[in-house]
C-alpha cells in the first residue's frame, strides 16, 4: 500500500515537472481575477497574506497517535489556501411581523494554511452560518437574508458563491447526503473516479479508497449499504455516515477543508481518530476548519486555533490551548481545575451577559456592534504570507469525460434500483393489479364493431384510463424519488463530481427503462382483456412517451420545490386539469372557446388523440368519426403527436436541468 501511495505521489510530481509551483499559482490567479465582483470591487487588492494565529505542527509528525502512521495519499503534502474574511455581516431581512435580526455581526478573521482551526460557540452562535458564507452556500441574494463583507482566498477577493471558487473548497455539511444504496467503499470510489486524475488505474483508486476507509475507521463497514429511508433498514450509524461524507471530500487531497460538526454523533474514540486525521491533513499543508461542540481534552490538543463565537460576535480568535486559558484568566475567568478548557469557555460564554463580557474586556467596549472582535495575540503572532509548501502541490488533474461520467452515474443508478428494489417491485405489482382491474372493468370493449356511440365511448374510456394511470403513476414516482436524489446532486455537482448533462442523461436512461417496464406491465395486463383493435406496440410507444413527458413534469416540480410534501400537493394541480381538456370527461368541442386553448398545454391531449386515431382511425362508422372530430384528433398528423410529446419532455427536463444547475451553482 505504501508503494502504491508513493506511485501516486510520483504521478503528481511527474505532472508538475513541466512547470514550477508558480505556474500552478498563476493559474489560480487567473481564475480568481474573474471573480472579483464580490461587493462591487472591480480590482482585487491582494492583501499581504498573513496568518494571525499559530500554524499547525510539522509535517505528518503530530497527532494523538491514535492511528497507524504511514505514508499515505490523503496525508501527502500540499499548498493550503489562506482564507480571510472581512466585515462579514449577516442579517435577516425585516418583514412586517419580524424586525431584522443580526446573525453575524461584522466578523473579521482569517484561517492559515497548515493549521486546524476549531470554530466553537453555543448553539445558535452563528458557526454554521459563517461556514455557509465562506463556502458560498449563503450569499448576498439568499432568500430572507442579507449578507455583506469580503472574502479573500490567498489574498485575492473572491465571490464564494461562484461555482469555480466553491470547487476549491472541500465542504462537509452537517447533513449527510450520500445515496443510501451505496456502500462506503462505493461512495468514496465514485468520488475518486470522478474527481481524481483520469489516468489513475482501478488499483490506484482502490488503494486510495482503502487508505481512507482505514484511516476513518470504516473498514468494518466498507461493504455495508449506507442505508436509511423507510424501505431500507439497517445500514450505517449516523457517525459512520458522517465519516463516509468526510471520506468522499478528503479523497481529492483538498487544500482547504471545511467541516461542519464532523464529530457530532461520534463516540469519543472515533471523534479523536477523525480529528487526528484532520490534524494530519492540516500538517500536510492544508487549511482545515471545523465546527465542534465541547471537544474533550484529547481532541482539544489537536486543535491549533480557536474561533469562539457568541451571538454572532467573535469572543476569542487565537491559538488554542494555554493561550485561551490565559486570556480567560486575565479577563477574570480563571479555569477551575475540575473543568476542561472547552467546557469552561462555553460556560463563560453562556452564563455571562454581553455587557458583563464587554466590561471584562472580551468584546469591544466602544459599543459598536459591528466591530466587536478581539483578536488574541494578533499583534505578536502575526506570520508572513502563505505557509510554505513541502513541494508536492498537486497539479490540476485531468478529469474523466462526459461519457465516463454518464456511465458511472448510470451504473450507480442501476445499482440503486436493484438495491432499493422493494419500492420498484411494489410499483410494478400495483401497475399489474390496476391493469387487471381496468381489463376486467372494460372487458372486451374493443371487440365491438363501434356502431353505437356508447360502444365507442366505452373503448375511449378504457384507453383514457390506461393513459391516465400511466400519467399519474410515473409522474408520482418520479416526484417521490427525486427528493432523495436532489441533495446528493446538489452536493456532488457543487463539488465538481460531474456536469449537469451526464447527470440528466443517466437519469433519463434509467427512467426510460423503469417507465417502459411500468407501462408494459400495466398494458400487458389490460390491453388484451380490453381487446383493442389498435396495434399493441404503437399504443405502447405512445403510452411510453406520455410516461416520459409525465416524469419530466414530475422532475420539473421536484427541482422547483424543495419540500416533497409541497411538491406532492402541487402535482394534482398540474395533472388533474389534463382530464378536463383532453376530451376524457367532456368532448373538446363542447368546452367554451375561451378555455379551449388549454388543451394544447396538456400532454394527455396529444397521447389521447394519437391513441384514439390508432383505435378508431380505420373505423368508418359515424360514431367513431364523431368522436375523433369532436376531440380534434385530426388536427395534426399522428407523427406530430409523437414529436409534441417528445418536445414536452425535452422542455420540462431542460428547464429542470437549468433550475438545478442554478441552485447548485449558488
Ligand atoms: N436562513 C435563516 N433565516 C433566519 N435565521 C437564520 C437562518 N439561518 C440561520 N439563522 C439563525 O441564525 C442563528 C445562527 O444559526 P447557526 O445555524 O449558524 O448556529 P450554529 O452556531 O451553527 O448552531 P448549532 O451549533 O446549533 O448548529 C440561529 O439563531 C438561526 O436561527
Amino acid at each position: 500500500m505504501v508503494a502504491r501511495a508513493m506511485d501516486e505521489d510520483d504521478l503528481y510530481d511527474a505532472e508538475e515537472a513541466g512547470g514550477d509551483k508558480n505556474t500552478t499559482k498563476n493559474h489560480d490567479d487567473v481564475d480568481f481575477d474573474n471573480f472579483l465582483q464580490f461587493v462591487n470591487d472591480e480590482i482585487a487588492t491582494p492583501l499581504p497574506v498573513v496568518s494571525t494565529k499559530v500554524g499547525g505542527g510539522v509535517d505528518g509528525a503530530t497527532g494523538g497517535g491514535v492511528l497507524k502512521k504511514r505514508s499515505s495519499s490523503i496525508f501527502s503534502g500540499r499548498d493550503g489556501h489562506q482564507l480571510d474574511f472581512d466585515d462579514v455581516l449577516l442579517v435577516t431581512k425585516p418583514t412586517k411581523k419580524k424586525p431584522s435580526r443580526v446573525i453575524l455581526s461584522s466578523l473579521t478573521s482569517s484561517f492559515a494554511p497548515r493549521s486546524l482551526t476549531a470554530v466553537m460557540g453555543p448553539s445558535g452562535s452563528g458557526k454554521t452560518s459563517l461556514l455557509k458564507i465562506l463556502t458560498g452556500r449563503v450569499g448576498s441574494n439568499s432568500g430572507g437574508l442579507s449578507m455583506s463583507g469580503k472574502v479573500r482566498l490567498d489574498g485575492r477577493l473572491v465571490d464564494p458563491t461562484d461555482i469555480e471558487v466553491r470547487k476549491k473548497v472541500a465542504y462537509v455539511e452537517q447533513d449527510v447526503s450520500i445515496p443510501a444504496t451505496c456502500t462506503p467503499r462505493e461512495a468514496i470510489a465514485f468520488s475518486a473516479r470522478l474527481r481524481l486524475d483520469r489516468r489513475m488505474t482501478d488499483d490506484d483508486i482502490s488503494e486510495i479508497v482503502d487508505d481512507i476507509l482505514e484511516n476513518l475507521g470504516l473498514m468494518h463497514v466498507a461493504d455495508t449499504l449506507i442505508g436509511g429511508g423507510p424501505l431500507m433498514s439497517g445500514g450505517l450509524s449516523g457517525g459512520e455516515k458522517k465519516r463516509v461524507q468526510c471520506g468522499v471530500e478528503l479523497v481529492t487531497r483538498p487544500s482547504l477543508v471545511i467541516l461542519d460538526e464532523p464529530t457530532s454523533g461520534l463516540d469519543s474514540y472515533s471523534a479523536q481518530s477523525l480529528m487526528d486525521v484532520l490534524k494530519r491533513i492540516a500538517d500536510a499543508g492544508a487549511t482545515v476548519i471545523v465546527t465542534i461542540h465541547q471537544p474533550p481534552p484529547p481532541v482539544v490538543r489537536k486543535i491549533d486555533n480557536l474561533l469562539l463565537l457568541l451571538g454572532g460576535r467573535i469572543l476569542y480568535d487565537g491559538p488554542m490551548g494555554h493561550e485561551v486559558e490565559e486570556t480567560f484568566k486575565s479577563r477574570g475567568y480563571p479555569k477551575p481545575d475540575d473543568y476542561n478548557i472547552s467546557d469552561w469557555i462555553l460556560q463563560v460564554a453562556q452564563t455571562n451577559t454581553i455587557d458583563e463580557l464587554r466590561s471584562s474586556g472580551f468584546l469591544a467596549v466602544d459599543d459598536d456592534d459591528e466591530r466587536t472582535a478581539i483578536v488574541a495575540s494578533r499583534d505578536v503572532k502575526r506570520m508572513s504570507t502563505i505557509a510554505s509548501s513541502d513541494g508536492s502541490t498537486r497539479a490540476v488533474a485531468e478529469h474523466v469525460g462526459l461519457v465516463v461520467q454518464t456511465r458511472l452515474l448510470f451504473d450507480r443508478a442501476i445499482k440503486q434500483l436493484f438495491r432499493d428494489k422493494l419500492s420498484f417491485v411494489i410499483r410494478i405489482v400495483v401497475n399489474l393489479a390496476f391493469g387487471l382491474l381496468y381489463g376486467c372493468i372494460f372487458l372486451s370493449v374493443g371487440r365491438s364493431d363501434y356502431e353505437y356511440y356508447p360502444e365507442v365511448m366505452a373503448s375511449f374510456g378504457a384507453q383514457s384510463n390506461i393513459l391516465i394511470g400511466t400519467m399519474f403513476g410515473v409522474a408520482q414516482s418520479s416526484l417521490m424519488e427525486f427528493p432523495k436524489d436532489r441533495p446528493v446532486f446538489l452536493r456532488e455537482y457543487s463539488t465538481d463530481h460531474y456536469s449537469v448533462l451526464p447527470y440528466f442523461l443517466s437519469k433519463f436512461s434509467l427512467e426510460c427503462i423503469t417507465a417502459l417496464i411500468q407501462v408494459l406491465s400495466q398494458m400487458v395486463a389490460s390491453f388484451f382483456l380490453m381487446g383493442f383493435k389498435a396495434n399493441f406496440f404503437k399504443f405502447l410507444f405512445m403510452n411510453f412517451l406520455l410516461a416520459i413527458a409525465s416524469s419530466s413534469i414530475g422532475l420539473f416540480i421536484g427541482s422547483c420545490i424543495e419540500d416533497p410534501s409541497v411538491a406532492a400537493e402541487l402535482m394534482p394541480a398540474l395533472l388533474v386539469p389534463q382530464f378536463l381538456f383532453s376530451g376524457v370527461f367532456i368532448q373538446v368541442n363542447l368546452i367554451p372557446e375561451f378555455l379551449r386553448w388549454a388543451q394544447y398545454l396538456c400532454s394527455l391531449t396529444y397521447a389521447t388523440r394519437a391513441v384514439s386515431l390508432y383505435e378508431f382511425g380505420n373505423c368508418d362508422t359515424e360514431s367513431c368519426q364523431q368522436l375523433l372530430n369532436a376531440n380534434g384528433a385530426y388536427e395534426f398528423e399522428t407523427y406530430l403527436y409523437t414529436i409534441i410529446l417528445c418536445a414536452i419532455a425535452i422542455v420540462f427536463r431542460g428547464t429542470s436541468m437549468y433550475i438545478l444547475k442554478n441552485k447548485a451553482s449558488f
